[in-house]
């Protein structure tokens, strides 16, 4: 395979081309705390058997705390900035529906360098099934693509995927810990090649690999 693109060292600061950005530590903990209890009511919604009586009383709860947030909306695409130990920057959409630190559909996936690549672990519970006892394989894919993404832009080059393989190797089982780890392979031109997995128990349950493009910033 031909190199003939370095990525760049670091990644461009969204800032600096109209994007909001607010820092991690902006992010109150009030907010994180609703973010957590929200993911938590969600997965008790998915399984509860309660009665009528029960359900009615959660329901006006919820609609009374929907009514509690008011009208003030973070504006779409707003993203927030995750700074490294070693004091670099990376940046995500703050309601990214794979990580978004404000999204409680996320599970949320962390995920942090580790060598030449990135890993993280994320659990994720019933409401992500799709067969009987596991992960939806879309949710898989989803996962492997956000790893990947984060893996191009990790290496300071802002990216989208243009494709996605995905080879399901065994049942990815829920409410278990999975561990993910993604790299970049190659680059050529505006392509930058990654792999991805995912193990549970050491085994390999899935294995994605994109080819992403990495997007011309105007300057
Ligand atoms: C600073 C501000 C930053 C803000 C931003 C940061 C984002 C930080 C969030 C990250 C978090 C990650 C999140 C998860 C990752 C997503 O979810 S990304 C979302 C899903 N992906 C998309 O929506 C992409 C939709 N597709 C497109 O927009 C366009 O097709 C693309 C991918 C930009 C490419 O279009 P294009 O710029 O016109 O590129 P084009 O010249 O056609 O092709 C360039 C090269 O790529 C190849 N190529 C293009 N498409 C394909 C394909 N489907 N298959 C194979 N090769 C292809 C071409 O053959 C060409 O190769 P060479 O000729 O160099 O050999």
């Amino acid at each position: 395979m031909t190199v003939d693109t370095q990525p760049a060292p670091r990644f461009p600061d969204p800032r600096d081309f109209g994007f909001t950005v607010l820092d991690e530590a902006e992010i109150p903990a009030e907010l994180t705390a609703l973010v957590g209890q929200v993911r938590s009511l969600v997965d008790a919604v998915a399984h509860t058997e309660a009665g009528p009586e029960a359900l009615e009383r959660a329901r006006a709860a919820a609609a009374e705390a929907t009514a509690a947030l008011g009208g003030e909306r973070r504006a779409i695409g707003a993203m927030v900035r995750h700074t490294r130990p070693d004091g670099g920057a990376e940046y995500g959409t703050v309601t990214n529906i794979v990580a978004g630190p404000t999204n409680p559909a996320a599970p949320p996936l962390r995920l942090e360098r580790d060598g030449d690549g990135l890993r993280g672990e994320v659990v994720l519970g019933g409401v992500y099934q799709g067969p009987p006892g596991l992960v939806h394989g879309g949710w898989i894919a989803a996962l492997l693509d956000q790893a990947l993404g984060s893996a191009a832009n990790a290496a300071g080059v802002p990216c989208l995927t243009a494709k996605l393989d995905v080879d399901y190797r065994d049942p990815t089982p829920l409410n278990v810990p999975l561990h993910i780890t993604a790299r970049v392979t190659g680059a050529e031109r505006r392509k930058v090649f990654v792999s991805a997995e995912i193990r549970h128990n050491g085994e390999v349950t899935a294995e994605g690999t994109a080819i992403m493009v990495r997007i011309p910033l105007p300057g």
